[in-house]
């Protein structure tokens, strides 16, 4: 499968459709927990690091509400709404520099993580297909 980045204009919100809700349920809880944990420790270690919370309380809470996300989004148990409330994605991004360049570090930090894993390609592509779009609605600056 190939994982293409849609160029994507700041300020633009194209039409997103949510994951396959397989995706969940071919990975568990667990197994979307540990995807996300993977693509963070990768973010950690990346250029664009500085936008994520430095000590490892903060960087494991910001692991644990993006996977809160992404099981609900994939039509699991509604645990962002519980823990966060409304999800207002772009709102929540706005205090963080995000530019073309930052999308593109997190994007590639995502294909690192979905290449080797065992999900199947009609899943991964799915799943990377809401990553890809999603993301350009979270650009917010061009510096
Ligand atoms: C599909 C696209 C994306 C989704 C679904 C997503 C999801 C999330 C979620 C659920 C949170 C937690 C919000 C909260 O608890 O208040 C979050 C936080 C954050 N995201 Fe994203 N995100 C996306 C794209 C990006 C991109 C492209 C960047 C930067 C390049 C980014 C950087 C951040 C940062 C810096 C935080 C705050 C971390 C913290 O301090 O807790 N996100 N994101």
């Amino acid at each position: 499968m190939e994982f293409n980045i849609t160029e994507g204009q700041i300020g633009t919100r194209p039409p997103v459709v949510k994951p396959d809700p397989k995706v969940l349920e071919y990975l568990g809880e667990d197994g979307m927990r540990q995807l996300i944990s993977d693509h963070y420790d990768l973010l950690r270690q990346s250029n664009i690091k500085g936008l994520f919370p430095p000590s490892d309380e903060g960087f494991a809470l910001a692991k644990k509400h993006s996977a809160d996300f992404f099981i609900q989004i994939c039509g699991g148990t509604r645990h962002f709404d519980q823990s966060r409330g409304k999800p207002m994605m772009a709102a929540r991004h706005a205090p963080f520099a995000i530019t073309q360049e930052a999308r593109r570090v997190w994007l590639e930090s995502y294909i690192m993580v979905l290449k080797p894993h065992a999900m199947p390609d009609d899943l991964k592509q799915s799943f990377w297909n809401y990553l890809d779009v999603f993301s350009i609605w979270m650009m917010n600056t061009t510096e």
